[in-house]
């Protein structure tokens, strides 16, 4: 008998100022809806796509790569179709490849019984991941999966550490229209780096982590900082310095690239902050001739989820 199952998977913000490649974060009002469905053929079918221009061919596009890479290694006796809704505009920033390669396979998943942990799953999913940004990081895929604040301990072997989300903590970001593939910008990034920067950025990451733990808010304002990588990535981003500095005189504890742009993302203490924060990223855009969206979130703390 077939069976289907729709979920909301959502976006992520990836790095988190100081952690490049290790640090992310779920969101809790934006997110793609995917319907996974048993099929008695065999293989992996991408069904339908809605919202954006995307390849069908299950090689091409990401949802399927992670789907193949799942299905090639458990090998079940039935096939699956995948449709995806898609809300996060590709080229975002804010985790539109991770939303899909996450959820073929988390969707998957559940219809086979759960047999695998989420670490498994974001294994095969950064497959998929994979042949957006020509590299298997799993910052995205992580707090998609598991939801909340993720640290990616190692990628090769996978390990995450899920961490605590402060109870008052909101992300707002401001998404403007304009599309950078992550491939491209990590492309601009140095391969060493400073070791005064390497220091001041691991000395962030560890206090970032400890904040985290112990709901100190003044210590997160302090930690959220990047001297690495948004250097070399913030000319990709117009206006980024005016934005900056209008969500810190707004009250915002901190505001960086959100992954690898064009977002940019502010972490405020309270509902009202994070809704100041939102005016003031407006208001800097608002004289300009870009389209931009703005939301405010709650962290996510559920990660993926079945719906209906
Ligand atoms: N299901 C999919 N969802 C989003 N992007 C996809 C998908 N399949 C393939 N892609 C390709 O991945 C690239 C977008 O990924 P990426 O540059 O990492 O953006 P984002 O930061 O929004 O995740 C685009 O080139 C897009 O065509
Ligand atoms: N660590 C990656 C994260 C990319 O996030 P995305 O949302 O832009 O895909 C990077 O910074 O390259």
């Amino acid at each position: 008998m077939q069976k289907e199952i729709r979920l909301f998977s959502p976006a992520t913000v990836a790095n988190v100022a100081c952690g490049f490649d290790v640090l992310g974060f779920c969101l809790d009002t934006i997110g793609d809806e995917m319907v996974i469905r048993t099929t008695e053929a065999k293989g992996i079918k991408i069904t339908k796509i809605e919202g954006y221009d995307l390849p069908y061919e299950a090689e091409k596009n990401v949802a399927g790569v992670s789907a193949l890479a799942m299905y090639n290694a458990l090998e079940p006796d039935c096939g699956f179709e995948i449709e995806i809704y898609k809300n996060i505009k590709p080229g975002s920033g804010i985790g539109s490849s991770s939303a899909s390669a996450a959820g073929s396979v988390y969707g998957m998943n559940l219809l086979l019984g759960s047999p695998l942990d989420f670490t498994a799953l974001t294994n095969f999913a950064m497959k998929g991941e994979a042949l957006a940004s020509q590299c298997e990081h799993a910052d995205n895929l992580a707090p998609a999966i598991f939801g909340g604040f993720t640290l990616v301990k190692s990628a090769k072997p996978l390990k995450i550490l899920e961490l605590p989300t402060p109870d008052d903590l909101y992300a707002t970001l401001i998404h403007p229209q304009i599309e950078i593939k992550t491939s491209e910008s990590r492309a601009l990034l140095p391969k060493e780096i400073p070791l005064d920067h390497a220091i001041t950025q691991w000395a962030n990451v560890g206090s970032l982590v400890h904040a985290l733990h112990t709901s100190d808010y003044a210590l997160i304002k302090e930690a959220l900082h990047d001297v690495v990588i948004e250097p070399h990535r913030k000319q990709l981003i117009p206006h980024f310095d005016a934005v900056k500095t209008a969500v810190l005189e707004a009250g915002a504890l901190g505001c960086a690239i959100s992954g690898s742009g064009p977002s940019i993302f502010a972490l405020s203490k309270g509902e009202s902050t994070a809704k100041a924060v939102e005016n003031a990223m407006r208001n800097v855009y608002a004289n300009t001739a870009i389209d931009f969206e703005t939301y405010v979130s709650k962290i996510n703390t559920e990660g993926i989820k079945k719906i209906n």
